[in-house]
């Protein structure tokens, strides 16, 4: 099983990634994480053009469209190991919901996998703001909302489950694991 987790910078996903791997391990699951962008030579040429300051311009949205689209081929095989579920901090749709235009970047990303389950956790982008460096230039208000308002929009086109990522970091965690749990034949009741 392929699950993605979204959301804007700051929404806590590799917090809870950690978290429900290893509730899953408890449970008897084997689990894989992957990160976008990766660790690989594309991957790292994308962290050095997150922070330059016209990194929202047109032609450098362009750019990041095309080296994220190539950076996640570099991982398509791992997503093939039926043995494992597979849980993928971004996806392709990360590019859908950040880079632009939306025609071009589904053309771009024709042969990315579409996840089993989407889970997107959906953070008030103030407290995006204030949970973030900055570093970053896509890591500021006027961006983030309209990021935030495509994520929405995009979670009706795959299986999803949107999670209030507001609450504490405990309570955002029980409330992945008992939306998860039915996908992966778990009780109910067995959730902590
Ligand atoms: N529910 C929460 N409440 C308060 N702070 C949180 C919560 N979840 C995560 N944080 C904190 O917010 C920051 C960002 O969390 P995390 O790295 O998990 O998010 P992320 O979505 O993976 O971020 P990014 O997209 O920037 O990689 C961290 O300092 C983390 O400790
Ligand atoms: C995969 C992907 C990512 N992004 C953006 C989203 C974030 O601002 C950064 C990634 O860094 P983080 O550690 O997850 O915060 O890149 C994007 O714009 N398009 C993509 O496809």
């Amino acid at each position: 099983m392929y699950i993605v987790f979204e959301g804007i910078d700051g929404a806590g996903k590799s917090t809870q990634i950690q978290l429900l791997k290893q509730w899953l391990e408890d449970n008897g699951f084997r689990v894989e994480t992957l990160v976008e962008p990766t660790d690989s030579e594309v991957g790292k040429l994308i962290r050095k053009i997150l922070q330059r300051p016209d990194a929202t311009t047109d032609n450098v949205q362009k750019t990041l469209g095309l080296l994220f689209a190539a950076d996640r081929m570099l991982i398509m095989d791992k997503l093939e190991d039926k043995s494992k579920i597979i849980i993928s901090d971004r996806s392709f749709i990360s590019s859908l919901a950040y880079q632009e235009p939306v025609d071009w970047i589904e053309v771009l990303n024709k042969y990315a996998k579409k996840p089993d389950l989407l889970v997107l956790l959906d953070l008030d982008v103030k407290k995006s703001v204030a949970r973030t460096s900055g570093e970053d230039t896509f890591e500021n208000e006027e961006f983030l909302i309209g990021v935030k308002d495509n994520y929405l929009k995009l979670a009706k086109n795959y299986t999803s489950e949107i999670i209030d990522a507001n609450n504490g970091v405990n309570k955002v965690s029980s409330d992945i694991k008992k939306v998860i749990a039915p996908y992966l034949g778990i009780c109910p009741d067995c959730i902590q």
